[in-house]
């Protein structure tokens, strides 16, 4: 299900420009939306979830137009949202929970509804724990009740606010790779400040910065605009002045610093290779080509 935003800004009461005339095609399958805090990013999938209006601008998913009252009922019949900071009741159980959420969302007949959540408690992996409350639940566990919410009405697009925020790696891994499953058959739009996440589960991707499009296109070309771009550098004394330190590691007597900067950082600095996560700085700090 494609996904096609023209001109899209928001500004709140006071002024805040959150999106800035954002222009963006999302293919079908996986795609991922990195940008830093207050990027944008949430105002982005909350006006894709048809709960906030935008100032103005356009946004078409699967043909429907959501600036008609039937658009947005279609897409909201298509569309799943995982928001970042889903309110569950902690005294109910995961059954219960998703139990009380079909039935918000219209799954009234009672059987099918079982039928339904038994399946999406299958599918994350949540069956054997599906009868104990909420409030035992790990962070990660509690993600993934997140999403079969989301998926209670199978929907085609799915989109996904910061998900594995403060999940440990194991959890983190897990999720991302229950993500990829559901991209199978679906869009799922992943949106997150974690580079990594994206590296790990998308082959396209926007970046937003200042509510505004600083890149689209694949995982290697943003990793490309760091070719050439990355060093090391070990030495007793001070990190280099140029460029941007991503990390320093203990060496000998010494450190080794590992820069992103357009030009050598020191006369004895070694080229290094790229990750996702240096593209996305190169293109941060305005050193790409
Ligand atoms: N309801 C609101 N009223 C006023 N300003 C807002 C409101 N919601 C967000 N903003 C501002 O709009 C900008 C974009 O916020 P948004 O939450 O969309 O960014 P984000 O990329 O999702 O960041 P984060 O990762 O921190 O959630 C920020 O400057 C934020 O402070």
């Amino acid at each position: 299900m494609r996904i096609d935003v023209s001109g899209l800004t928001k500004i709140y009461k006071g002024g805040v420009r959150a999106l800035d005339g954002l222009t963006l095609e999302i293919p079908t399958g996986m795609y991922g939306l990195l940008g830093s805090n207050g990027a944008g990013k949430t105002t982005f999938m909350r006006i894709l979830a048809g709960l906030l209006k935008p100032t103005s601008g356009r946004v078409v998913i699967g043909g429907h137009d959501l600036a008609t009252a039937d658009g947005r009922l279609a897409v909201q019949r298509t569309l799943g949202y995982l928001p970042q900071d889903l309110g569950v009741y902690p005294d109910l159980t995961a059954r219960r929970f998703l139990d009380y959420i079909a039935l918000l969302k219209g799954l009234h007949e009672r059987s099918a509804r079982r039928r339904r959540i038994s399946e999406l408690l299958e599918v994350v992996a949540l069956s054997e724990v599906a009868d104990r409350k909420l409030k035992g639940f790990s962070g990660g566990m509690l993600r993934r009740v997140g999403i079969a919410q989301a998926l209670l009405a199978d929907p085609r697009l799915l989109v996904v606010d910061e998900p594995t925020t403060g999940l440990d790696p194991e959890e983190r891994i897990r999720f991302r790779m229950l993500l990829s499953r559901l991209a199978g058959d679906r869009t799922v739009l992943l949106s997150t400040h974690i580079v990594d996440d994206v590296a790990q589960t998308c082959q396209s991707l926007a970046v937003l910065a200042k509510g505004r499009l600083a890149f689209r296109g694949t995982v290697s070309e943003l990793l490309a605009r760091a070719d050439g771009r990355v060093w090391t550098v070990t030495t007793p004394g001070a990190a280099p002045a140029a460029g941007r330190v991503v990390s320093m590691l203990p060496e000998g007597a010494g450190m080794r610093y590992r820069v992103v900067a357009a030009t050598p950082p020191a006369p004895d600095a070694l080229p290094a290779e790229p990750t996702l996560e240096d593209g996305y700085l190169a293109l941060m700090d305005g050193t790409t080509r």
